[in-house]
């Protein structure tokens, strides 16, 4: 459920409700289409006992054309079948794609990172994949229940005896499948979750493989992927053996009646039942019976369950976010659990604490940060250093409350971070990744896109500070309009830079944003945002960062340690290394 109360079975009602015209529709056409179901044992009956069996052929070539009629009847009802049910899934698959769209650009908005088009076709997929799931879920269980419908009246109006012969089973066929269905969709949203944490790991080594090499870490690497790639492997295995339930399901409920009805047959026609009766049983039973069944369990435990998750991954990450791997979205509202008497409101300020923080990437995965506790007053100046791959930006999202940890707090202001709306965070802070997010508009646009609708003196101030004054003329000025396409890296930088200069939030953070500036336009940049009131932390690129703040946080591992300069070279033999290669001149 979402925190708006949305589920998955309420979205399906309100797809269904919405589309009342097409359901009626699709009932109607659904007597047409499952006609032979209704029609095919009586037929056969009749056919046998009063044409062929005693020699009245023409008759039973007559309740064979009815036959004939029927199924003609079923090919045009399952063409109108289709279309009601095309009615139905495609406005549904219309206002999830919405969803989707819509949160992800407001994601884009609230972050100051781009939009994740990555992870928009990857919820495109879930959606088609939803679609897809309810339209086979729609014919199916309709497709049964018309079917089932068919064959009780036909054999009924055969013999009434014969009826719990092929009732009975097919319930306790139908309890065992539904018995099955929960473990199924569990099994099924591991596979779709190993799936997916493959593809993300093979993602993050690919995107990473040069730093990779020269770490020499390529059997660290290997063994992660091959964790996944067995994890994905395992979990395909377990679904694929509680297919076998399906299999015996389909069996006592589709293939038993066939057995019981002929092993009873000496009884039946002791009780008057003639070749006709248990040749039409036969046919109900082996005709529409059994394939609807089939079709049910293939359909549900299939279809079924893969909508179910498919709409869950939509609800949960689609209209929030998707962008978080782990932990909860920044607009999922308080957490459980989070204790009574907990600061909200208004942060005050633009301070960061962090508690106890543990995070990592996936479940099971191991923690790329792991109980942190980090105090930044409002106003201080935070360089964050360490290693490659370390957890620097991951420790600037969970600051920003761009990802949220598995355990521990987050406080901005004094108020927990995800206690704030979308609103009140993007007001709170604003993260400038590497990446620089610059849009198709103007450059005045570009730059005001966070603040409320800053002057030319404002403006040009801070273009001025940041250093941007000659990239501005160059560009044609604020009303030029700009094409992200046709700026370099640094360019970009220099833009998104201003812009979160401009912003209202007392809490910046720069994970490598000046990474494309050259050491003199990033110490300019970095010195503008010392200078600006509030609270500053930088995801340092060069060590250059870590002389000029008031403190520095140096990661090692899963531990950290914070202190100044004279402290770390002190205490920290790896902010030693660090400064140490930095500053020996370069091998001959
Ligand atoms: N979305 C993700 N999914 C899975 N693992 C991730 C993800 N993002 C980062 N990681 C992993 O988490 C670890 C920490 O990454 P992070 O980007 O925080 O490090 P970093 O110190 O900022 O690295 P760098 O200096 O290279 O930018 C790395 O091992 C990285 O591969």
């Amino acid at each position: 459920m979402t925190r708006d109360g949305t589920t998955v079975g309420g979205v399906l009602r309100a797809a269904l409700a919405r589309r009342r015209r097409h359901v009626v529709r699709l009932l109607l056409w659904s007597f047409a289409e499952t006609a032979p179901s209704f029609v095919s044992g009586l037929a056969v009956a009749h056919a046998l006992d009063d044409g062929f069996a005693v020699g009245r052929p023409a008759v039973g070539f007559g309740w064979l054309c009815i036959l004939t009629a029927a199924w003609l009847a079923a090919a045009i009802g399952a063409r109108q079948v289709l279309l009601a049910i095309a009615g139905i899934v495609e406005p549904f698959r219309d206002d999830l794609l919405t969803r989707v769209v819509a949160g992800t650009l407001h994601r884009a908005a609230a972050t100051g990172r781009g939009q994740d088009t990555a992870a928009v076709a990857r919820l495109n997929r879930q959606v088609e994949l939803a679609r897809d799931a309810f339209a086979a879920v729609i014919a199916v269980v309709r497709s049964f229940a018309f079917s089932v419908t068919g064959v009780v009246l036909g054999v009924w109006s055969l013999m009434g005896s014969v009826l719990p012969l092929v009732l009975l089973p097919l319930l306790a066929g139908l309890a065992l499948f539904v018995t099955s269905l929960p473990s199924m969709a569990a099994r099924q949203r591991r596979a779709i979750l190993a799936e997916e944490g493959t593809a993300a790991s093979l993602a993050a080594m690919v995107d990473g493989l040069r730093d990779v090499r020269a770490c020499g870490a390529e059997g660290r690497v290997a063994a992660r992927v091959g964790r996944a790639v067995d994890e994905q492997a395992g979990a395909a295995t377990g679904l694929a053996r509680l297919t076998s339930v399906r299999t015996l399901s389909l069996a006592v409920g589709g293939w038993l009646p066939i057995l019981l009805v002929l092993a009873a047959t000496p009884s039946l026609v002791r009780d008057g039942a003639t070749a006709g009766v248990v040749l039409g049983t036969l046919t109900y039973v082996a005709q529409s019976l059994t394939p609807a069944l089939g079709s049910l369990v293939q359909g549900i435990g299939v279809n079924g369950v893969r909508l179910t998750v498919a709409l869950e991954r939509i609800l949960t990450t689609g209209g929030n976010t998707t962008t978080l791997p782990a932990g909860r979205s920044p607009e999922a509202g308080p957490p459980r659990g989070t204790p009574r008497g907990t600061p909200r409101g208004t942060p005050r300020g633009g301070a960061v604490r962090m508690r106890g923080v543990t995070f990592a990437y996936g479940l099971g995965a191991e923690p790329v940060v792991a109980g942190l506790d980090l105090e930044v007053p409002d106003g201080e100046h935070l360089a964050v250093i360490g290693p490659s791959g370390i957890g620097k930006s991951t420790v600037a999202a969970l600051a920003a409350g761009v990802l949220r940890p598995k355990e521990g707090r987050v406080l901005i202001g004094g108020v927990p971070v995800d206690t704030l709306g979308r609103a009140a965070l993007s007001r709170t802070r604003v993260l400038i990744p590497q990446e620089a997010y610059v849009f198709r508009g103007t450059l005045g646009e570009n730059l005001a896109y966070l603040a409320d609708s800053p002057g030319s003196i404002e403006l040009d101030a801070a273009v001025a500070a940041v250093g941007m004054t000659d990239l501005a003329a160059r560009l044609g000025g604020y009303a030029a309009e700009v094409d992200p396409a046709a700026l370099s890296q640094g360019e970009r930088q220099l833009i998104a830079l201003t812009r979160a200069y401009l912003s209202p939030a007392r809490l910046v953070l720069l994970d490598e944003a000046t990474c494309h500036l050259d050491p003199a336009a990033e110490a300019r940049a970095e010195e503008a945002f010392a200078r600006r009131d509030g609270t500053l932390i930088v995801v340092a690129h060069r060590l250059t960062s870590a002389l000029r703040a008031d403190r520095i946080l140096v990661m090692d591992g899963s531990r950290a340690m914070s202190g100044t300069h004279a402290e770390l070279m002190d205490a920290s033999p790896l902010y030693r290394d660090l400064m140490g290669r930095w500053e020996a001149p370069a091998p001959a």
